[in-house]
């Protein structure tokens, strides 16, 4: 059977512009723009051009894309021809060889939101996308809110699909725009039109979040012979967001029926880097990635469990529905005290070292981490402390320093100008090979809200000098710190895990838990340091 094509629509640069608290550059844009046609979507869907400057910029500087890059806009508006509507004009204007036009389909909206005549309605749809096949581009007609319009009304829902139909629409797409249609009226109603003569070949489907199933929904409207999607990366978008082209691209390239029946623009290859293409639009936007994304988040292919990571090592087939390369994405055999000696091997032998299942240390390490993470340990997201944690436990970690006492103040004041000053100050004592070592810091230009607070204060003292281990630390950074309320054992602890990176690339997460927000936050602050100590020792020793 050859297989059918199946039109991919991203809607990122529109629609998911109009998440909340979501606004692109024009630079942004392109850089979007680049990775979703390296992707292999068959359209690009760039903004409102006149809408806001942002998007007037952005087209004037679009980059060329393979894509085809589209233009999206609303019907005329009554009262005016298409020619003489500046607002189309303006979508015009920008020159892309497609347009999208949304229009109203529901007699509701009509009335309420347009306050014009059904017929006027269907003129302006007719005509609108007349004025795009006349101006050469390939147009599109964005059937807003299709399915409540067709569940109230669909004689007159069916004349305005007829209307940009006959006026030589490519694309007619059925948009759930409320979002609010589940996955098998989605299905039974693009089966309904297309028995009523508008072809699956020209039909698109466009759904929301707002039921969690805009993903089933787009796959109903597939299952029922609607031949384009439409959706988004990461699933942004309007509310809760738009189809998930994140989820959609490897279902459909990877999953049956739509495998064997369909192809699509994404070659293996760029399926391959899926999940660098979600994390760039997450730095883009400075999101953390969902880590429970489908196929591209970290968690997708993470293997808590001991009976889990117990058949992973034997065949990773045993708990993954796909491997993670194809998407781009990795295993993960994290360690908790949901885990046993499998993974705990697993974990050990990535970090290069060695053992034998059944050597009784493994056991004490076990031990330990479920004791720890009963106190409110968290080491799945803390690695850098699990391995810390084994090498001691394994007698692999040298001891380069202890700490012999630190002291924190923080204090807010007026000063003698009668200025708020808000500083903190830190002195460390540690004791290393050479003698004692102690450190101070102070914030140096208090101003209200300006001092980061005692936490920084520590680690900026404890950085400061590290006696003959100081070279090998110089270029840490403190990158992110997360602080949660958890419960250790009966009591309510701080649980701060802080993330680390050095000039080498490297990036690494610690964890601290203590009754004491300082103190949590001094363990993870002084784990950190063990570790880039320990395994840069571990990496010169096995380069000798
Ligand atoms: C379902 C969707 O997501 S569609 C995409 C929606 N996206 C956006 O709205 C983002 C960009 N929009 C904008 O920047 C602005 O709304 C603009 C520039 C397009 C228009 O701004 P304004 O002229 O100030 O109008 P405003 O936003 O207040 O209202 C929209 C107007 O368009 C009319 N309208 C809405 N849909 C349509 C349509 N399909 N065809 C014709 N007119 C329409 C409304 O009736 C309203 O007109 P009115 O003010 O005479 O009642
Ligand atoms: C057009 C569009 O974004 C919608 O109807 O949801």
């Amino acid at each position: 059977m050859t297989p059918e094509r199946l039109s991919l629509f991203d809607t990122t640069l529109r629609d998911g512009q109009q998440t909340q608290g979501v606004q692109f550059s024009a630079n942004e844009k392109t850089q979007i723009a680049q990775a979703l046609d390296a992707l292999g979507v068959d359209y690009i869907e760039g903004g409102w051009p006149g809408a806001n400057p942002t998007d007037s910029a952005f087209f004037d500087q679009r980059p060329q894309t393979r894509a085809t890059f589209t233009a999206f806009g609303m019907t005329k508006r009554a009262g005016r021809s298409a020619a003489n509507d500046d607002v189309l004009a303006a979508v015009l204007n920008a020159n892309t060889p497609a347009v999208c036009l949304v229009g109203k389909t529901y007699d509701f909206h009509v009335d309420t939101a347009l306050g014009i005549t059904l017929e006027e309605n269907l003129a302006n749809i007719r005509e609108s996308i007349a004025h795009l096949v006349a101006q050469g581009r390939e147009a599109l007609f964005d059937a807003e809110h299709f399915f409540d319009g067709w569940s109230a009304n669909r004689a007159y829902a069916l004349d305005c699909l007829i209307a940009a139909r006959d006026a030589g629409a490519r694309w007619i797409v059925l948009c759930d725009t409320n979002g609010g249609t589940l996955p098998a009226d989605v299905g039974r109603i693009t089966a309904e039109v297309i028995a009523a003569d508008i072809p699956g070949e020209r039909l698109g489907i466009h759904t929301h979040d707002d039921t969690g199933n805009a993903v089933a929904a787009s796959l109903a409207a597939v299952d029922a012979g609607a031949r384009q999607i439409q959706g988004t990366l990461n699933g942004l978008g309007e509310r809760c967001g738009n189809a998930n082209l994140t989820t959609l691209i490897p279902t459909l390239l990877l999953k049956e029926p739509y495998a064997s029946r369909f192809e699509t623009g994404v070659t293996p290859d760029a399926l391959a880097r899926l999940t660098r293409t979600s994390r760039m639009l997450d730095d883009i936007l400075n999101r953390i990635p969902l880590r429970s994304a489908p196929y591209v988040g970290a968690s997708a292919f993470a293997h808590k469990a001991g009976l889990h990571a117990s058949a992973i090592v034997k065949d990773p087939t045993t708990y993954e529905h796909v491997a993670p390369e194809i998407v781009g994405n990795a295993r993960i055999v994290p360690m908790s005290n949901q885990a046993g000696q499998s993974n705990l091997l697993r974990r050990l032998s990535e970090m290069g070292i060695e053992a034998e299942k059944g050597d009784p240390a493994l056991g004490r390490i076990l031990d330990t981490v479920k004791e720890r993470e009963a106190q409110g340990f968290a080491y799945d997201s803390a690695q850098a402390s699990f391995e810390l944690l084994a090498r001691k436990g394994l007698g692999l970690a040298q001891d380069f320093f202890d700490v012999e006492r630190y002291r924190v103040i923080s204090e807010r004041r007026r000063n003698a100008k009668g200025e708020i000053v808000v500083e903190s100050e830190a002195v460390v004592t540690i004791s290393t090979r050479d003698g004692p070592v102690t450190s101070y810091f102070k914030n140096e230009h208090p101003q209200e809200m300006q001092d980061d607070g005692p936490v920084n204060a520590l680690w900026q003292a404890l950085k400061s000098d590290l006696g003959p281990w100081q070279a090998r630390i110089d270029d840490m950074r403190l990158t992110d710190f997360k602080v949660r309320i958890t419960q250790g054992g009966t009591e309510a602890v701080t649980q701060v895990v802080i993330d680390f990176a050095d000039d080498e690339g490297r990036a690494w997460a610690t964890v601290g838990v203590s009754a004491n927000i300082v103190d949590a936050s001094f363990q993870a602050l002084v784990d950190a340091i063990e570790w880039k100590l320990v395994r840069d020792t571990a990496v010169s020793k096995a380069a000798e």
